[in-house]
């Protein structure tokens, strides 16, 4: 019988002599170290990532091989190595920022950690499990570009943004809206008395007064004015689509509903709700509308759940809208919701002094637009524009410099091809500012055959909707 130390000394038969196989079979690499530092195991993931063979390295100091320098080519003492650390404080390790040499002497980036091995209670050496994670560094990095990349761009896109918005208000004045009349200086003025409370506003004024450019101006003045501004025209969309555009849907709530879509009451929380062509709403909208501002909760068509939201309201018509009241068609509990603040936008004619500002900016911005520099615009021509009666407002007067800028050779704006009834009538045959009115859609309605709707109608060669151009006609008692 052979004598027996009482303590054997480990050898690498005890670093998981059964376990070898399942070693053998797993992606990662493995070493095995006695407590000298050797190499006692080696799996073939760590030959094949190392280009060392086991026969190679078993009983050599593994650190010396392959871990013998930093990424950066410096030396690596053995004392300084995480794995070697294990082997004297029995602290398991795990490092992430570490290379291995190969034996071409090439390296590749390494995740590996270092957990101390015990028999018989006795600590015996470390097991360290390496990974290759080239293909991660590789792809962090590109994600680190493409990051960086993003970020420049959406910091660029930001300036732009500044800088545009900086040369639109230099181009039209702090609110873009030009004019320094009497009526538009009192329009601002009211503008920036309520523009940062968030108070209801209704504004009314003709079809192509700049009731939207109130509007626009009302919420970039209020401390709203970092969230959106969603818009809706209240004439574009049936009652039935309507109130799944004001306040979504569900999926599956009507034919053709495939998705969950939010509704722009939605859209606008914490920031302005602009209503345009409120009179045009339905009055089972207009019901819905008032339960919405009277407890700022709402429901999405086809479902049960209460929505709440934070939305300062903003109301357009070019109805008279106390009228409607009167007829029955508004209500008169929503009217009284939406005239909180009512802001009149005065028509062209109330301002023809403002007409030379237009002209200037509308062709300068215009200009730029169609790629003309606009140089002068003729005395006589801005005469005859001051003469004339507006019934589109500033944005006939817009169109108007549109065409005239297509038309112009030189870059001057003469306004001769303006049709005879836009020349002023003489002192002597002078009218009233509504018989002007009248004669003027007369002569539209003649060269159109009387038609008013569509592409050929006198509406739309007075740029204005065809619902206004009636309610003109019926104002004005003009009829065939
Ligand atoms: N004071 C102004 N200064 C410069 N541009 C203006 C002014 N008023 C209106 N405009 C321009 O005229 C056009 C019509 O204005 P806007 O759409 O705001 O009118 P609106 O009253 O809302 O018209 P509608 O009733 O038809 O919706 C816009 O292009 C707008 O920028």
């Amino acid at each position: 019988m052979t004598d027996l130390p009482l303590n054997p000394m480990p050898t690498s038969r005890h670093f998981l002599p059964e376990n070898t196989l399942l070693l053998n079979a797993m992606s990662e690499g493995v070493y095995g170290f006695d407590l000298d530092g050797n190499a006692v195991f080696i799996n073939p993931a760590a030959e094949q990532m190392t280009g060392w063979k086991s026969e190679e390295l078993i009983g050599k100091n593994i650190h010396d091989c392959h871990h013998h320098s930093h990424a950066d080519g410096s030396h690596y003492p053995q004392h300084d190595c995480p794995i070697y650390r294990t082997l004297h404080d029995a602290i398991p390790r795990q490092v992430s920022d570490d290379v291995f040499w190969r034996k071409d002497g090439s390296s590749f980036p390494v995740y590996y950690s270092s957990t101390p091995v015990y028999h018989q209670q006795k600590l015996v050496g470390v097991i360290a499990i390496f990974r290759d994670v080239s293909m991660q560094k590789h792809t962090e990095q590109s994600l680190r570009q493409a990051l960086a990349q993003v970020q420049a761009l959406s910091e660029r896109l930001a300036s732009e943004n500044q800088y545009l918005l900086t040369e639109l208000q230099g181009q039209q004045g702090a609110l873009g809206l030009s004019g320094n009349s009497q009526p538009i200086k009192q329009l601002i003025q009211q503008i920036n008395l309520v523009a940062n409370t968030d108070s209801t506003v209704l504004i009314c004024g003709e079809n192509g007064t700049g009731k939207e450019l109130v509007a626009r101006s009302l919420h970039r003045l209020s401390h709203r004015k970092n969230q959106p501004m969603v818009s809706v025209n209240c004439a574009a969309f049936s009652s039935a689509l309507l109130e799944s555009e004001l306040f979504g849907h569900e999926k599956g709530a009507f034919t053709g509903a495939t998705a969950r879509r939010k509704g722009r009451f939605e859209l606008a929380h914490n920031g302005t709700l602009f209503l345009d062509e409120i009179a045009e709403l339905s009055l089972s909208a207009q019901s819905k509308l008032l339960r919405v501002i009277q407890e700022q909760s709402f429901e999405r068509v086809g479902s049960s759940e209460t929505i709440s939201v934070n939305i300062r309201l903003i109301a357009a018509t070019h109805h008279d809208l106390a009228a409607r009241v009167e007829q029955g068609l508004f209500r008169m509990d929503l009217y009284y919701r939406l005239n909180v603040f009512p802001i009149t936008v005065p028509p062209l004619r109330e301002r023809r002094e403002d007409i030379p500002q237009l002209v200037s900016d509308l062709a300068t911005s215009l200009g730029t637009k169609l790629g003309k520099k606009i140089t002068k615009v003729s005395t006589k021509g801005l005469k005859k524009l001051q003469q004339y009666t507006w019934p589109g407002n500033v944005r006939e007067l817009q169109n108007l410099i549109e065409r005239e800028i297509i038309l112009s050779p030189n870059g001057q704006l003469s306004f001769n091809t303006l049709p005879a009834l836009v020349s002023a009538p003489s002192a002597t045959t002078m009218l009233t500012m509504a018989e002007a009115e009248a004669a003027h859609i007369v002569t539209a309605l003649n060269a159109t055959h009387w038609r008013i709707s569509g592409p050929q109608g006198a509406a739309a060669m007075l740029n204005m909707p065809a619902s206004t151009l009636r309610s003109r006609m019926k104002k004005l008692a003009i009829t065939r």
